[in-house]
């Protein structure tokens, strides 16, 4: 059997929708539910996808449009010679540059172009690859830490797919559960332990342009859980300036998505969320892939960080946390349960 059965008293109305949830998990591998609260169940309201489903206004190329990695990559290549190796495949033209691998002549134009604040041409540099090579779902610790974009090889590489820069494509491996938590709705755990930098899932939903996302928003009220997520990791890198964090597109997780959407946050979180993209010249659509941040013990809540904060001083957590509590603009933010000693107070400060 899929799923927990929940310990709280439940009517015959409240079975019946607990059981049309557990019919829509019947398509969803791997994922449970789990209620030792009350006799609640997630909002039927909610339809599980494997994909984005694109509303209108949006679109993001054609994969036929991705460029694949050619000569010298080959079939055979994710053994033990793959893409992860050579400075070569094309995937990772965009990849972080491996500066402890630079060369004289290369060492110097790098640090000239980087120091100008100069467009760096990285084509032909040696780069980072992302995955381990010994556990190619787990990221190494810069990209785990650097959170540079990740360019997996795409359905026109030569490679094959036993290439190693193919993880998040493939989908999720790991056994999650949808709980109740006593004071952030349902959150969700995973079943097996995460070693740090395994990745887990992806975020999925509607993808909409960001005026339906704030018509959505009011229409909600303030009081409403918000699963809106930005695909504005690559603001500012388009050619010409049309890419703002007015145009860019939003992942839209309440009435379409997938487990992940019953994350919660935590100012102290144990998850990031990283891009990864499979065509480098689609700056709007890409995957919002989640990756443990730390080893997570089988059933310890996953959490990220809403407002996607990397790691900050101490002081600098305090200030903000006084800040916050203080600013007028937050008398309608959503108090933060997140229990964790750095907690900022709210949700999205
Ligand atoms: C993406 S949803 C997460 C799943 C949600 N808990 C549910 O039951 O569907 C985001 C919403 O969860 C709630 N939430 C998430 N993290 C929270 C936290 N640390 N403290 C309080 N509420 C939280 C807020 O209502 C927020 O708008």
């Amino acid at each position: 059997m899929l799923h927990a059965a929940a310990s709280a008293p439940i009517t015959s109305t409240q079975h019946m929708i607990r059981e049309a949830f557990f019919n829509k998990l019947r398509d969803v591998p791997g994922v449970r539910l789990e209620n030792f609260i009350d006799a609640t169940t997630p909002s039927l309201d909610f339809t599980f996808v494997k994909e984005f489903v694109l509303r209108e206004g949006v679109y993001r190329a054609d994969p036929e449009t991705n460029e694949g990695c050619q000569k010298p990559c080959r079939p055979d290549m994710g053994q033990r010679i793959g893409c992860e190796y050579t400075k070569l495949c094309t995937c990772l033209e965009y990849a972080a540059v491996d500066e402890s691998k630079l060369k004289g002549d290369e060492q110097r134009i790098y640090t000239d172009q980087r120091n100008n604040n100069a467009f760096i041409e990285t084509a032909g540099l040696p780069k980072r690859f992302p995955y381990q090579k010994s556990d190619p779902s787990t990221l190494v610790f810069f990209y785990r830490e650097q959170r540079h974009p990740i360019y997996e090889c795409n359905l026109n590489c030569n490679c094959g797919p036993l290439c190693k820069s193919r993880v998040v494509q493939k989908g999720r491996r790991v056994p999650l559960t949808i709980f109740k938590t006593p004071n952030r709705g349902w959150g969700v755990k995973c079943d097996e332990l995460l070693v740090r930098g395994e990745f887990i899932d992806v975020y999925l939903g509607e993808v909409i342009t960001n005026s339906e996302a704030d018509r959505r928003e009011s229409a909600a009220g303030k009081d409403k859980a918000s699963y809106l997520y930005s695909l504005d990791k690559f603001v500012g890198d388009d050619d010409n300036g049309d890419l703002t964090e007015d145009t860019c597109f939003v992942v839209d997780g309440q009435h379409m998505g997938g487990p992940t959407r019953f994350i919660n946050h935590s100012c102290e979180p144990n998850c990031r969320q990283y891009t990864v993209s499979y065509n480098k010249h689609d700056l709007r659509v890409y995957d919002l892939a989640f990756f443990a941040y730390e080893d997570i013990p089988k059933g310890t809540e996953l959490t990220f960080d809403y407002m996607n904060k990397d790691e900050e001083e101490e002081e600098e957590v305090v200030r903000k946390r006084q800040e916050a509590a203080n600013d007028p603009k937050n008398a309608d933010k959503r108090p933060c349960n997140c229990g964790a000693t750095k907690c900022r107070g709210y949700l999205w400060v």
